[in-house]
Formats: C-alpha cells, sequence, structure tokens
C-alpha cells in the first residue's frame, strides 16, 4: 500500500507548499459541511490532502468544528494516516514556545462535542490506551529535527472546551496534574480518528506558556507572532517527512481496529447508521460481506 497522509492544519496553517497537481476539492459527508474544501496533491511518492481545521481566514472556532464531517472527508479522500498541527500553550516549563511536541497522550475536558460516530444501531468500543501512532509521531519528530527545529517526543495534551483561554487556577491545576500542553482541538479528533481506523499523530507548535508562567499571559496577539516563525518550520517537515517515508506502507494495528470494537449483532443492527457510516466502515463493512 501506498502512504496519503491527511494534513490537518490548525491556527496559522491554512495551507501548504510544494505540492504537485495541487487542487483544492469540495467533498460531501453525512455528517455536513467540513471546515473547509481540502487540498489535494503530492510530495514525492506521498499523496497529500490538507484540510485547514479552522477553515481558510478562520471562521470556525475549536468548539463548532464538525469534527466528523473532517475525519469523514478526509477518509473518503483515501488517508491512510493523519498528521495533525496545532497550536498549543505549554504547561511544562521545558517546552518552550517555538518548540515542537510530538504528542502520546491526551486528557479530554471538552464538554458535549459530538465525540464518536457511533449511536444506538451500532455500538462500538474503540481502545485508545495509547492514542496516537508511534510510527507516524516518529518520522514526524525526526522531520522537525532534521529541519532544525527542537522537537519533544512525548508530551500529554489537555483538550480543553474553550474557546476563551484558562483561569490561572485552571492552569496550575492542569499542570499540578502533569499535563505538558493545553489546546481545544486534540479531542475528539484523535478519538474520531481511531474510529475511523486512521493511525493519528499530532505535532504541536508550542506558541505560549500558558497563564500560569510568571509574566506571560496568554493573548492572540503574542500567540499569532510565534505561529508565523513556527509555520515555515512545520511546512518544511511536511516536506522532509514526505521524503523520508518508505515507498511502501506496511500496515498499521489501527487499519483493522474495529474488528475488536464493534459490539452489535447483525441482526439488530440500523441500515440508516451503517449508511451514514459508509466511508468510516468501508472496510469492516466488505469484511463482513465476505466473512
Ligand atoms: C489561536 S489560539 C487558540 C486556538 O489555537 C489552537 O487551534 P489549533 O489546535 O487548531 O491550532 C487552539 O486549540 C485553539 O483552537
Ligand atoms: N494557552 C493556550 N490555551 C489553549 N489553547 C491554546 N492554543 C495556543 N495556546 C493555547
Amino acid at each position: 500500500m501506498s502512504w496519503t497522509i491527511g494534513i490537518i492544519g490548525g491556527s496559522g496553517l491554512y495551507a501548504i507548499d510544494g505540492l504537485e497537481d495541487a487542487r483544492w476539492i469540495s467533498v460531501e459527508s453525512p455528517w455536513g459541511a467540513s471546515s473547509d474544501a481540502v487540498l489535494a496533491g503530492r510530495i514525492g511518492h506521498v499523496e497529500l490532502r490538507f484540510l485547514p481545521r479552522h477553515g481558510r481566514g478562520h471562521r470556525i472556532p475549536p468548539h463548532q468544528l464538525n469534527v466528523r464531517a473532517n475525519i469523514d472527508v478526509l477518509k473518503r479522500l483515501g488517508c491512510t494516516d493523519l498528521l495533525a498541527i496545532s497550536a498549543v500553550g505549554s504547561l511544562n516549563a521545558a517546552m518552550k514556545p517555538g518548540d515542537f511536541t510530538v504528542v502520546d497522550q491526551f486528557i479530554d475536558r471538552t464538554k458535549g462535542r459530538p465525540s464518536t460516530f457511533f449511536e444506538t444501531g451500532l455500538v462500538g468500543h474503540v481502545p485508545m490506551a495509547d492514542p496516537t501512532c508511534p510510527r507516524l509521531s516518529a518520522f514526524a519528530a525526526d522531520a522537525v529535527a532534521a529541519c532544525g527545529g527542537r522537537v519533544h517526543r512525548a508530551g500529554t495534551y489537555l483538550a480543553m472546551e474553550g474557546p476563551a483561554f484558562s483561569t490561572r487556577a485552571e492552569s496550575r491545576l492542569h499542570r499540578s496534574q502533569g499535563c505538558d500542553l493545553v489546546g481545544m482541538t486534540g479531542m475528539p479528533e484523535a478519538k474520531l480518528a481511531r474510529e475511523a481506523e486512521l493511525p493519528y499523530a499530532l505535532l504541536a507548535m508550542v506558541t505560549d506558556f500558558d497563564c500560569w508562567h510568571d509574566g506571560d499571559d496568554v493573548d492572540v496577539a503574542n500567540i499569532m507572532a510565534v505561529m508565523q516563525g513556527n509555520a515555515a518550520l512545520a511546512r518544511a517537515s511536511v516536506k522532509a517527512l514526505c521524503a523520508a517515508l518508505p515507498p511502501v506502507r506496511d500496515a498499521s494495528p489501527i487499519d483493522t481496529v474495529l474488528d475488536q470494537a464493534i459490539m452489535t449483532a447483525p441482526d439488530v443492527r440500523d441500515p440508516a447508521i451503517l449508511a451514514k457510516n459508509e466511508a468510516i466502515l468501508a472496510r469492516w463493512l466488505a469484511n463482513q460481506r465476505t466473512g
């Protein structure tokens, strides 16, 4: 199998350059509108599908992202893996503004966001103990290092509801609980990627120290100033990642995670739910038919 990497670009990253055969593609989803059209193209032997998470021009706030539609359209466009890129605040003195961290754990403190493709008529429980893909994460970390960036190879990301930033007490609490980073979008994105059988890595660009850090209260102007410096490194890292991926993509255990996750007996599965999830479940459904 070859690689088709879906890139979900966060704050400050609304397109990528250097794509061969670049074109914007609009894709319909039964889950509603995705954040934007998808920029499709190729770098060397790797197909890329880039989705600006908040839409071009930054239209959609984190709590109103249609994450199910975003993951669904990337699946429909043939993505084999997802690399998310996000601006984050740091709760860890060693992770400084300008650094990158490849996230390996999440704490989900979002509230009431749709966070699953499953509903009555089709029940599934995917494992999330290790929520990110170690293989893609390692390639992403190596790519940032190869481009001269400072990169941390692990970190716990707390997903807050937002859109307001944390209070100082929240920031101190999350820091005391062992979180390294805070952002507003990594969840439910990582959960939905897992349900869609897409190995997911999150490259977090540290833009600020959040408000626990003396003299460093967070605001959007400061974040965007750091982002401007980081976005070029993020783009260069995407190119380096593509160059480093082997020509053939070996299977990942995440590619078939639904085989152990779906519990609903065949005779009580709701055909409408199966139809709505035709892209997410495509491999699993084909497997069910052939036994
Ligand atoms: C611009 S600061 C807050 C905003 O930035 C992050 O978004 P993303 O993860 O898409 O880069 C953060 O989660 C907030 O949504
Ligand atoms: N301090 C912060 N809190 C939440 N999300 C962020 N994104 C960038 N910086 C952030």
